[in-house]
């Protein structure tokens, strides 16, 4: 029977790390040490057989050297309890390979699952400057290398040491001359190794890091295929990648050189210290100072040390990896979480109503992206009533997008206050604050599932009976005008690429708008999404948005004309500040606002305004 049951392995909690500044591995492996120290045990056991049973080739040998006629039942003897003595060393192996290796790997699952829960809860500012690639390679192979270091680095490191000190024992007692020439050997050996480890430690990194900026080319350059396609760049994003690949490369190849290296010159020091044994040895037995069997076992005890002092320079690599991984671990998980749930726990339901549109005010708020970083908002103050339909209107970077942005606190404000329903944001739990509203971006992102479960991606499913939920996608559809899911192969149950790839633009635009009103919230946060929708289309959408969102706080951005004719009052954002608020055709006396809106011309409404400006004008 099979002691490796992977596939019901229990799923371990991520482990709330309290002090992550002195996280370490051992404290990841606390529900596991009880089976690990087991399996250090059983190892150790196994190594002191092994290095055991040249004692019984010593034996035979000088039974069989020092009688004439040597009897048949002892050389059976010996055979048959070497033969014994190999197959329980092989059985403890096997034993030991049983009793860690699926542990490691729940330690894996841990730390992985740790890993994405602290990603999670990291705040926005935290994915502005961490590359994909680099947490793509430490959610993964980063914590692969751990887990062969938990399964089989460490214990072997631990028995071989233990294998050592017992064959100095027997090399000691055979004779101490020949042991004390081996010996000598080792600080030659250790003396390489210390000066492998220096070479291998900061290569290691290079590799891990170098790793990493591979993976966030491969995706980027993945995501962006089309725009590389549309603007010939396939050879320069060839090219780049190259270079990245060639440099990693060498990274790895001087990691191979150093390990060639470094097994050359213990080979060469083991092969010196035999070649003296060996004279010593034969001098020794010719003066009878020595037993033929004691320099057999001599021979023999060495040849299974020497292969494990070479496999040192594996072991320290392997542990240089998994140490360099636990740093790369660590420097993520010592990242102050700006969120204060963790995922996995729950939603916490909020205290108030779902059916009550709330109000939202902004009360002298400045706001930068970083330290350093010149200030988008500047001392903004705002009112949004509840129920109220704001559009915010500005050029280009006026800072439309952070002002949504910091309601859901996915940034906090540098200066000021944000609040809902006259509390401040930075005092309400983040789920509670969260579940009360739904964003939908410019740039929506759909997830590899059908259509109805990424429009009911926000709904607490468990609320609701199956007639509801559906009651729920229909009118999530119909509101958004995603008619379009009727025609696809399976209708809400159709399964949709990464990241929606197998839509359009306006059409993924469409469906993650479906995904924010079906959450129902008190306040909607809309982000340009009518942006890639024909003119058509936009006002359908529109008019059954303004019919929706009766009982919802609304802020939208928006570019349009006709996406600001859904708003009751328009904000126009200019530098940081609320230049001008009103109603549209109040607005529409401000000539920066009347500017702005005979740029953006796109149907009839835009006519009107055209008309309407020339009067003011
Ligand atoms: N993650 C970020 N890190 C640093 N600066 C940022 C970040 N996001 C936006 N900015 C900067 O903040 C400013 C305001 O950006 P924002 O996206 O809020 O403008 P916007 O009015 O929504 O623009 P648009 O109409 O083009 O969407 C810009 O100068 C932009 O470069």
């Amino acid at each position: 029977m099979s002691l490796i049951h992977t596939s019901h392995l229990p799923v371990p909690p991520p482990t709330v790390v309290d002090q992550p500044q002195n996280l370490t591995l051992w404290q990841y492996m606390k529900p596991i040490r009880a089976k690990w120290l087991t399996g250090v045990a059983v190892a150790i056991c196994a190594s002191v057989i092994g290095i055991s049973i040249p004692q019984v080739l010593a034996w035979i040998v000088d039974h069989l050297v020092a009688n004439e006629n040597p009897s048949g039942s002892t050389v059976w003897a010996g055979g048959l309890l070497m033969i014994g003595l190999g197959l329980l060393q092989a059985g403890l192996i096997f034993v030991r390979r049983m009793l860690v290796i699926d542990q490691a790997s729940t330690v894996e699952m841990s730390m992985r699952m740790s890993l994405f829960d602290h990603l999670m809860r990291m705040p926005a500012a935290f994915h502005d400057h961490w590359p994909s690639g680099q947490l793509l390679t430490r959610s993964t192979s980063d914590l692969s290398l751990m887990r062969r270091w938990i399964a089989f680095g460490s214990i072997q490191s631990i028995s071989s040491t233990v294998m050592l000190a017992a064959g100095l024992f027997y090399l000691f007692r055979g004779s101490w001359l020949l042991g004390l020439i081996y010996l000598c050997s080792v600080p030659f050996m250790l003396l390489t190794l210390w000066l492998f480890v220096r070479t291998m430690k900061s290569l290691t990194r290079s590799v891990q890091q170098q790793s990493g900026d591979l993976a966030t080319s491969v995706e980027e350059s993945v995501q962006g295929i089309r725009v590389l396609k549309a603007l010939g760049q396939g050879q320069n994003s060839l090219s780049r990648f190259t270079a990245q690949a060639s440099t990693l490369m060498n990274t790895e190849i001087a990691r191979s050189q150093a390990v060639g290296s470094m097994l050359v010159k213990t080979i060469s020091i083991t092969a010196v210290t035999m070649a003296i044994s060996l004279f010593v040895g034969i001098h020794q037995v010719a003066q009878e100072k020595l037993s033929l069997g004691e320099l057999t076992a001599y021979f023999a005890t060495t040849a299974v040390l020497t292969p494990q002092i070479q496999r040192a320079g594996m072991l320290i690599s392997m542990w240089l990896d998994s140490k360099v991984a636990m740093e790369r671990h660590r420097e993520i998980m010592q990242e102050p979480v700006g969120e204060d749930v963790l995922l996995v726990s729950g939603v916490t339901t909020p205290q108030v109503s779902r059916h009550d549109a709330a109000g939202v005010k902004f009360e002298h708020v400045s706001f930068t992206f970083g330290r350093g970083k010149k200030e988008v908002l500047h001392e903004l103050t705002l009112d949004v009533a509840p129920g109220e339909i704001l559009a915010l209107v500005g050029s280009t970077g006026s800072g439309k997008s952070t002002v949504l942005q910091l309601i859901p606190r996915l940034y906090a404000p540098t200066r000021g206050k944000v609040l809902l329903d006259n509390t401040d944001i930075s005092t309400i739990p983040l789920p509670e604050l969260r579940a009360q509203m739904a964003i939908a971006f410019e740039e929506p992102v759909l997830f590899s599932s059908s259509v109805r479960e990424n429009v009911l991606m926000g709904v607490e499913t468990e609320k609701f009976n199956s007639e509801e939920l559906e009651s729920i996608v229909a009118t999530a559809l119909r509101v958004s005008a995603s008619d379009f899911v009727d025609t696809l192969p399976d209708g809400v149950e159709t399964l949709i690429g990464e990241e929606g790839m197998s839509l359009s633009g306006g059409q993924r635009q469409r469906l993650s708008l479906a995904r924010a009103i079906a959450c129902d919230p008190r306040v909607l946060l809309l982000d340009d999404p009518l942006s890639a929708l024909d003119v058509n289309t936009e006002e359908a959408v529109v008019g059954m948005l303004k019919e929706q969102l009766k009982n919802t706080t609304t802020i939208i951005t928006a570019h349009r004309p006709s996406t600001v004719a859904l708003a009751d009052r328009v904000a126009l954002l200019d530098k940081g500040r609320i230049a001008a608020i009103g109603t549209h055709s109040e607005l529409m006396k401000n000539p920066a606002y009347a500017r702005l809106m005979l740029l953006n011309p796109d149907d009839s409404t835009a006519k009107n305004h055209t008309s309407q400006n020339q009067e003011v004008l």
